[in-house]
């Protein structure tokens, strides 16, 4: 059997992609571990599978490279939207919807010479995490919470955009010099977070931009998360050192994402891109 698909790549957050409007995947789990495999496989972060809606443009869903189903991923939702209209399959209209696990978006795509470039995503609003984690908690939330990593206290602020993400901000140590295969595990297995957690390293720049690497659950360390992104964004804001209502950069190791946090939900743009498309024999 083969099936079609394409590599595309959010600020080399990059995934396979697969249109599920003409092929059928009957074991998207399994065949997210083979395909992100780079030696056997395709090599990627995960798959994401393209399908119809009944209330959206198109539906997506997302799988990590170890199998497990993420409920939104924010990279993936502005390649979706490039794939969408790239393809002809939103009639050249700008402003899209994706149905995900976590809801229905809408994307305001900006397009130049028939292709689109980068999109903005209503991602909805951030979710304050309820406290597990005891001590130093603003409110009922976890917010610059201690938690103890390999006898090493943490402060960690947890916000939800439909998946989960803990954010740590570093005022000594660089963040380009953390050992992440080390410590992403230790965070993502925490027993303090059964489901797993996506977990964001941060530093704080003199201009008041943000410098993010994160390690991703169930994908380990990823080139940018989109979520993660506007998690951090809001983690910043509740922690003082942005603020809501203006654009905060946020600098991932594959490119920049612009992050706007309101009362009532959280702005996403940035770039998406096509690298390559293939057929891979099952
Ligand atoms: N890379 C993504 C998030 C993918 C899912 C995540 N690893 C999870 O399991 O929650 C993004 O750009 O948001």
């Amino acid at each position: 059997m083969k099936l079609s698909f394409t590599k595309m790549h959010g600020c080399g957050n990059n995934y396979i992609y697969i249109n599920c409007f003409d092929q059928k995947v009957t074991d998207p789990e399994k065949l997210s571990i083979a395909l992100s495999e780079p030696h056997f496989g395709i090599g990627g972060d995960g798959i994401i599978l393209i399908s119809p809606s009944d209330r959206a443009d198109a539906q997506m869903r997302i799988f990590n490279a170890d199998g497990s189903e993420g409920k939104m991923c924010g990279n993936g939702i502005r390649c979706v939207g490039k794939y969408l209209y790239d393809n002809g399959m939103v009639g050249g209209r700008t402003t899209i919807t994706i149905d995900t696990l976590s809801g229905v978006k809408t994307l305001e795509l900006n397009v130049r010479d028939g292709k689109m470039q980068t999109a903005r995503v209503d991602m909805g609003a951030a979710i304050l995490e309820p406290a597990k984690i005891p001590v130093n908690m603003a409110g009922s939330s976890v917010i610059d919470a201690p938690l103890v990593v390999d006898e090493k206290v943490y402060h960690v602020t947890c916000v939800s955009m439909g998946n989960p993400h803990c954010v740590i901000f570093f005022n000594e140590d660089d963040v380009d010099d953390l050992d992440l295969s080390r410590l992403g595990p230790k965070f993502e297995h925490h027993p303090l977070f059964p489901e797993r957690i996506n977990t964001e390293f941060v530093n704080v720049l003199p201009d008041g931009s943000l410098k993010m690497r994160v390690w991703e659950r169930g994908s380990g360390e990823t080139w940018a998360c989109g979520t993660g992104a506007c998690a951090t964004g809001v983690a910043a804001c509740l922690n003082g050192f942005c603020k809501p209502d203006t654009d905060i950069t946020v600098h991932l190791r594959g490119g920049d994402l612009t992050i706007r946090y309101t009362t009532e939900t959280v702005f996403m743009t940035g770039a998406a891109a096509t690298v390559f498309k293939g057929e891979i024999e099952l």
